[in-house]
């Protein structure tokens, strides 16, 4: 990762009874999400790099523009920093149409800075019927849509979004979550995504930095740090791991498409006919995964895939995370620890994985 290509903010803040403490080097691509507890310091880090709150101590770099170096005596206002904020709730001006909100950021931003087409924005957003609209007009996930469009045409450097879903009920977060999938996809900007629900990070973000109580617990692929056994992420009822796949077909008679990814192959139950060669990302729960030391025979389950424990660890009480390869792939397994104990699960040992469930989550 090049200095040119990478988002460094060495922050430090002192609040009574909070220390932020944070050194992030980040992809300068790509979603990155900062994930943590409510009052780990998340929307405190996204502000800091806005400069919408001066830090202690700071040193704010993105791409290679220097936004902030305290030691260099060198600060930037936010109006001078190439970013667009996407709030929780979207504070749109009553007053102006949808066009006008957009126009109203944009105006104020030099025409060399305007790397996102404005037609772009529209079209990625979905928002081409709602330019004439007033934003009392708009429904809540509307409203965000046009606050991202908003902060796109602004042609940032990274876009930061704090809990752009939060506010919205699942339905209207359903039907926000593919723009903004389209969004990062279509994108060249890097984004900064505040979240605290994992399946919104496991869905969205390559990257991903967990906090906890101001610092930064560990920081990593996204991929990667969810079935790391040292870290909360792999342990409890929620436990998942993600793998990137391809669709090698669609099934219509049964609904059924199969998918090769790196640890072998898999089959799901889908009513959407994925197309051969689409890339899918899957998320596999743990708690959907059981073990067996033979090849089951006669199960209903769909799935099953020869692999290595290389890891078991207890859970909540009971129960243990089991760790396990197939091929490159890592992948969790919650069971029993009656069921570890009488299959003797240790590192090493070969298992068969029956996975119950998998989801296409993009
Ligand atoms: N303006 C403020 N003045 C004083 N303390 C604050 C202020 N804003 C936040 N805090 C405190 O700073 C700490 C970090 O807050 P922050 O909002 O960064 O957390 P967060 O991880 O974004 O949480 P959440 O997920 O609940 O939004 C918390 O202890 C919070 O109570």
């Amino acid at each position: 990762m090049s200095a040119a290509e990478q988002i460094r903010a060495r922050l430090q803040v002192s609040r009574p009874g909070f220390t932020l403490d944070v050194d992030l080097q980040l992809p300068g691509r790509g979603v990155t999400a900062l994930f943590g507890p409510s009052g780990c310091g998340k929307t405190t880090s996204l502000r800091a790099i806005a400069g919408l709150l001066r830090a202690q101590q700071a040193t704010v770099v993105v791409n290679g523009e220097v936004w902030q170096d305290d030691a260099a005596r060198i600060w930037r206002p936010t109006h001078q920093r190439a970013l667009g904020y996407v709030f929780q709730e979207a504070s749109l001006f009553e007053h102006l149409s949808v066009r006008g909100n957009i126009d109203y950021g944009r105006r104020r931003t030099p025409k060399e800075r305007h790397t996102v087409a404005l037609d772009h924005a529209v079209d990625l957003l979905g928002i081409a019927h709602l330019m004439d609209r007033k934003p009392h007009a708009l429904s809540g996930g509307e409203r965000q849509r046009v606050a991202m469009a908003r902060a796109l045409a602004t042609g940032p450097r990274v876009l930061l979004m704090d809990e752009p879903l939060a506010a919205l009920d699942a339905q209207r977060k359903a039907e926000v979550l593919p723009y903004l999938e389209r969004l990062h996809q279509a994108l060249d900007i890097p984004v900064l995504y505040v979240s605290h629900a994992i399946d919104e990070v496991a869905r969205l973000a390559a990257h991903m930095v967990l906090m906890q109580d101001g610092r930064v617990l560990a920081s990593g692929r996204t991929e990667d740090m969810l079935v790391r056994l040292d870290l909360p992420l792999a342990h409890g009822d929620a436990a998942a791991s993600v793998v990137e796949g391809t669709v090698l077909r669609h099934d219509a008679h049964d609904h059924i498409t199969s998918v090769q990814f790196a640890g072998g192959r898999l089959l799901l139950a889908s009513p959407t006919a994925w197309p051969a060669g689409a890339p899918v990302r899957l998320r596999i729960q743990a708690r959907d995964v059981s073990l067996a030391l033979a090849a089951p025979v006669d199960t209903s389950i769909l799935n099953i895939l020869p692999a290595t424990v290389v890891q078991v660890e207890a859970d909540s009480p009971g129960q243990c995370m089991v760790a396990l390869d197939a091929g490159p792939t890592r992948l969790l397994a919650r069971v029993t620890q009656r069921s570890a104990q009488a299959l003797a699960l240790a590192p090493g040992k070969a298992v068969f994985a029956q996975v119950k469930g998998v989801a296409v989550v993009n």
